[in-house]
Order: structure tokens, then C-alpha cells, then sequence
């Protein structure tokens, strides 16, 4: 059986927009477009995970809020529990350190781009809220 593997992401608003980055090419899901995140380390909370994920992969300090939705998607390589916490950036401009991509969309925006088949659920319950 696959172990399940933790994984952190940031609902990060500005104004009517949230931010989308985009996967590099060579990764797992690679160009796919996510919310910034990554797997959280042994010994690590969900929400410190999550502050360093955004330092190293964005270079800006973010403030963790509440989760505001987990799924879990069983891919091919990779059984996924990801946690989306809203977040706000604290300090910094976010820098694409390690995306191909990123971009501050309206909730209108979601179908213009493909994301990686476990945000699917999440973004449609984002689309749903602004309905
Ligand atoms: N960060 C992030 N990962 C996601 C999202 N949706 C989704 O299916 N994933 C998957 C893609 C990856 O296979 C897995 C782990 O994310 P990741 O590649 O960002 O992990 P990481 O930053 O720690 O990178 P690495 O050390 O494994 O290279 O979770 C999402 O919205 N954000
Ligand atoms: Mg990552």
C-alpha cells in the first residue's frame, strides 16, 4: 500500500484574486498550475511546513490562517493528503524561485487553466463560494 504523503498549500488572497503558481517542467505535474506548498518534513507542524515551503519557493514570509479545505487524490507515484490553509503574505513580494509561472486570478478565471487533478475539488468549492 502506498503511504499516504503530507502536503501543505496556501489559499493566498489580494483583493477579488488568488495567486496560482505554476509547476516546472520537470517535476511530478510539471506546468500543471497549484497553489504554493509542498510536503511537510518528519517532526514539522502542517503550518511551519507550509512558512518554509513559501520562503524557499516564493522568498516571502506568509501568516498561516485556517485550513480551508483537505482532499486526498491517489495518483499514480503519489497518494496525496493535501491541506489548504488560507494564508496572507506578511512580508515580501512573491519571486518565482522555483515556478514556471505564477498568476492572481478571479475565481471566473479557474476553467482558463489546468490544475493539477487534486486542487479540482477545491477550486470548485472556491468557484462556488463566489457564485
Ligand atoms: N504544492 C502543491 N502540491 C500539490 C498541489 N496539488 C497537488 O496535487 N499537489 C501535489 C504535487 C506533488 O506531487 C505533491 C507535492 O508537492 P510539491 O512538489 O510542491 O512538493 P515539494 O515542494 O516539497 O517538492 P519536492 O521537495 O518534493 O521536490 O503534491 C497543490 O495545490 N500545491
Ligand atoms: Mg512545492
Amino acid at each position: 500500500m502506498k503511504k499516504q504523503t503530507e502536503v501543505v498549500a496556501a489559499l493566498i488572497w489580494n483583493g477579488d484574486r488568488f495567486m496560482i503558481c505554476q509547476r516546472p517542467a520537470h517535476k511530478a505535474r510539471g506546468l500543471l498550475w497549484e497553489f504554493v506548498g509542498g510536503k511537510v518534513e518528519p517532526g514539522e507542524t502542517k503550518q511551519a511546513a507550509l512558512v518554509r515551503e513559501c520562503r524557499e519557493e516564493l522568498g516571502v514570509t506568509v501568516s498561516v490562517g485556517e485550513p480551508y479545505m483537505d482532499v486526498v487524490y491517489d495518483y499514480p507515484d503519489l497518494l496525496v493528503h493535501l491541506t489548504l490553509f488560507s494564508a496572507r503574505i506578511a512580508e515580501g513580494t512573491p519571486r518565482l524561485l522555483e515556478h514556471n509561472d505564477l498568476r492572481w486570478i478571479t475565481p471566473a478565471e479557474i476553467p482558463e487553466y489546468d490544475f493539477c487533478p487534486a486542487d479540482v475539488e477545491i477550486l470548485d468549492k472556491i468557484r462556488a463560494n463566489f457564485i
